[in-house]
C-alpha cells in the first residue's frame, strides 16, 4: 500500500506535465478506452462522449480529463497500458524511460488486453502466415506435407555484384542480416536459382519462421507475394498501395481510422516482403517502369512492386526477391545477392532420410543412387530430388521394388514416372487394400492418354502464346473434364483473382508444361516430322538474361521490341530436349 500511495502523485502529475506531447502524439485510442472500460474506470456513456469528440486530438483531452477526474490509480493505469502495449504505442517508449516509468505491484496486478487495430493486425498475419506456410502441397495436390517434416536446407551462396563468390550462408536466419551486403543504399535482398532449386521454397521456410517468432527480424509486417499474380491484372488497372498490402494478404478489419497503413508509412522498417518469381512478370523492360513515389497515388501494380524494391516506397523496408538464374535487375536495387545451390550431398541424405522413415528403404535408396551419378545429379536440385524420391516410392508401392527401369534414366524418364503417378491415381480413387495394382505402366499410360493428351495440347498452346495461366474455358477447349483437374497436372491460381471472374489455373511445374508441350508435338501424327523441332529456331542457347516471353507492356520501350519473345527461355530448352530426345 505504502507504495501505492507514493506512485500517487507523480502520475496524476505526469500527465498534466506531459498533457502536450501526450495530446499530440496519441494516435490509438481505442486499446485504451477499451481497458479503462473493461477495468471500470471509465463507462460506456463515458466512451461514446470520447468517440463523439471531432478530431484525435479532442479525444486524447477527453480521455485524459477523465483519468485525472478518476484519480491516481486510473492515471497510473492509462501509463501502464500504454506501457503493456508496447506495439501499438511505440513512439512512447522513449518517454516512458523519460518519465523512468516502472509499473506498481498494483498496475502489475491490472490485466491489460490489447485490442490495438495494429497488435491485432499482426498478430492476424502472423496466424494467416502459420496457416499458409505449414505444408508444402504436394503435385498430386491429394497429399499435404508439413513443411517441417521435409524441409531441408539448401546450398545458399552469397555473391557480391560481379558475381563473385563471398562465401556461404549458414543458415536461413542470416538471410536478412547485414553479412555480405555489397551495397548498403540498395534494399532488396535477392535470391536466385534456377527452376526447381527452391526459391518459394526457401520463402515459405522464412514465412513460416516469421509466424512462429522464430525470424530474427524486428519486422511486425510481413507482406508476401507471388510476382505471377501481378501479371494477371489488366495493364490499365491501377490500384493503391494500401490495396496491394491488404487486399491480397491480410485485411486489417477493425481498424476506422486506417491507423494500420498509417503506421506502416510511419515505420517502413518494420515491415518485410517477399516477391516471388520476379523472372514471372509478363512484362519487357521493367526497371523503365515509371516509378511511384507517393503511397496515395493508385498505379499498376508492377510500378508498385518497382518503386517497393526501388526504395521509392516504404523507404526502409526489408525486401525479399527470388528470380531464375540470368534474370536481368537493375544493382543499384540490389542490398546483397544469394544464389541457391540446391542440396549438398549431406542435404541430399538429409532429405532422403525426411523422405523415407525405414532404414531398409533409406538405404536402398541410396544404394540406387550412388549406382548412377546422372540420377545423384538430378537430385541435387530438390524439385527433382522430390519427383525422383515419389517416383521411388510409387515404383515400391506398386511393385514392391525400388529399383527402376533403366540404369540410365533421362528426364523424359523422370516426367514419364511423375506423369504415371498422376495418371495412376486418377485410375484408382478408393485407397485399394492391395498393394499391387493389376494394371501395367502401358495401360496406365492408355487408360490415361486422353486427358494426358489434353493437358499436353493445353500446355503447348500455352507454350505459344508465352502463356503460364489458363482459364477455365481455354482447360474446357482443351478437352479436359472438371475430374481431370484433380489429377495434380493443373493447379488452380484463382485466389489471385482480382475481379472474382472464373478461376484461373497453371500447370504444376513449369518444366512439366516444357515436357507436355513437347509430348504434343510429338504425338500430333498429322504434323510434318520438322515441326517438332519448331521451338529450337525461337531458341537460343547462349547464356543471355532471361527474358519473359510475353507482348505486355505498359511502357512501350523500344528497347523491349528488340528481342523475340521467345528468345533464351529455359522452359522452350527443356521442350526441345524432351522433344527430341523422346522415343515414345
Ligand atoms: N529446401 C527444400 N526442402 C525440401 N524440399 C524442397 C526444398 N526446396 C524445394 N523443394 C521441393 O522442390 C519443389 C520445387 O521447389 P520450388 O517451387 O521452391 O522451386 P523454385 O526454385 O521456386 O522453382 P521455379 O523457379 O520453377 O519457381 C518443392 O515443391 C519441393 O517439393
Amino acid at each position: 500500500m505504502g507504495q501505492m500511495e507514493e506512485a500517487k502523485a507523480p502520475c496524476l502529475s505526469i500527465l498534466t506535465h506531459h498533457r502536450e506531447l501526450l495530446v499530440s502524439r496519441l494516435r490509438s485510442i481505442q486499446c485504451i478506452l477499451d481497458n479503462l472500460l473493461a477495468c471500470g474506470f471509465v463507462c460506456e456513456e463515458d466512451v461514446e462522449i470520447v468517440q463523439r469528440s471531432a478530431t484525435k486530438t479532442d479525444q486524447v483531452r477527453k480521455i485524459l480529463e477523465l483519468v485525472q477526474c478518476k484519480g491516481e490509480e486510473a492515471c497510473e493505469y492509462f501509463i501502464y497500458i500504454i506501457y503493456k502495449v508496447c506495439d501499438a504505442y511505440i513512439d512512447f517508449q522513449p518517454w516512458l524511460k523519460e518519465i523512468n516509468y516502472t509499473p506498481s505491484s498494483d498496475a502489475r496486478a491490472m490485466v491489460v488486453v490489447n485490442t490495438d487495430p495494429i497488435s491485432r493486425y499482426c498478430e492476424r498475419l502472423r496466424h494467416e502466415m502459420s496457416r499458409d506456410t505449414s505444408f508444402i502441397l504436394s503435385y498430386g495436390q491429394r497429399e499435404e506435407t508439413r513443411l517441417e517434416d521435409l524441409y531441408t536446407d539448401t546450398q545458399m551462396e552469397l555473391l557480391n555484384d560481379r558475381n563473385e563468390s563471398l562465401g556461404f550462408l549458414e543458415s536461413l536466419e542470416q538471410l536478412l542480416g547485414d553479412h555480405a551486403v555489397f551495397n548498403p543504399q540498395g534494399e532488396t535482398i535477392y535470391v536466385m536459382g534456377d527452376a526447381g532449386v527452391g526459391k518459394s521454397i526457401l520463402l515459405q521456410k522464412l514465412q513460416n519462421l516469421w509466424s512462429k517468432k522464430e525470424l530474427q527480424t524486428d519486422a511486425i509486417f510481413f507482406f508476401k507475394f507471388r510476382c505471377r499474380m501481378l501479371s494477371v491484372f489488366k495493364d490499365t488497372d491501377q490500384i493503391s498501395l494500401r490495396d496491394l498490402l491488404f487486399k491480397y494478404n491480410c485485411y486489417p478489419d477493425h481498424d476506422p481510422d486506417n491507423e494500420v497503413f498509417d503506421y506502416i508509412l510511419r515505420f517502413p522498417e518494420k515491415v518485410l516482403f517477399t516477391f516471388d518469381g520476379y523472372d514471372e512478370i509478363q512484362m519487357h523492360d521493367l526497371m523503365n517502369v515509371p516509378e511511384v513515389v507517393s503511397p496515395e497515388v493508385k498505379a499498376h501494380p508492377v510500378q508498385l512492386l518497382i518503386s517497393l524494391l526501388c526504395g521509392k516506397l516504404l523507404k526502409g523496408s526489408q525486401k525479399v526477391l527470388t528470380a531464375r538464374t540470368g534474370t536481368e535487375i537493375q544493382s543499384r536495387v540490389i542490398r546483397k545477392k544469394v544464389a541457391l545451390r540446391g542440396f549438398s550431398p549431406a542435404h541430399l541424405k538429409t532429405y532422403i532420410d525426411l523422405h523415407f522413415k525405414e532404414q531398409e528403404h533409406r538405404a536402398l535408396v541410396s544404394v540406387q543412387l550412388d549406382a548412377s551419378p546422372h540420377l545423384c545429379g538430378l537430385c541435387s536440385t530438390p524439385l527433382f530430388c522430390w519427383i525422383v524420391l515419389k517416383s521411388f516410392r510409387h515404383l515400391h508401392t506398386m511393385h514392391d521394388s525400388f529399383h527402376l527401369p533403366e540404369t540410365c534414366i533421362t528426364f523424359t524418364d523422370i516426367f514419364l514416372l511423375l506423369s504415371e503417378v498422376l495418371l495412376s491415381r486418377a485410375g484408382s480413387p478408393a485407397p485399394s487394400l492391395l498393394k499391387k495394382t493389376t494394371r501395367c505402366v502401358s495401360e496406365t499410360f492408355k487408360a490415361g492418354l486422353r486427358p494426358l493428351a489434353a493437358f499436353a495440347k493445353l500446355a503447348l498452346q500455352g507454350m505459344e502464346r508465352g502463356r503460364f495461366i489458363y482459364s477455365q474455358e481455354e482447360i474446357t477447349e482443351c478437352g479436359l473434364a472438371e475430374e481431370d483437374l484433380t489429377m495434380g497436372f493443373l493447379r488452380p491460381v484463382s485466389e489471385y483473382d482480382a475481379s472474382g471472374s472464373p478461376a484461373t489455373f497453371e500447370l504444376l511445374h513449369i518444366i512439366l508444361q516444357s515436357f507436355l508441350a513437347a509430348f504434343a508435338l510429338v504425338l500430333d501424327e498429322q504434323a510434318a516430322a520438322g515441326s517438332i523441332l519448331k521451338f529450337f529456331t525461337e531458341c537460343s542457347r547462349k547464356s543471355e538474361p532471361a527474358c519473359r516471353p510475353f507482348g505486355f507492356c505498359i511502357c512501350g520501350s523500344s528497347k523491349s521490341n528488340e528481342k523475340t519473345p521467345f528468345e533464351t527461355n529455359e522452359h522452350l530448352q527443356f521442350t526441345n530436349l524432351q522433344a527430341s530426345c523422346s522415343d515414345y
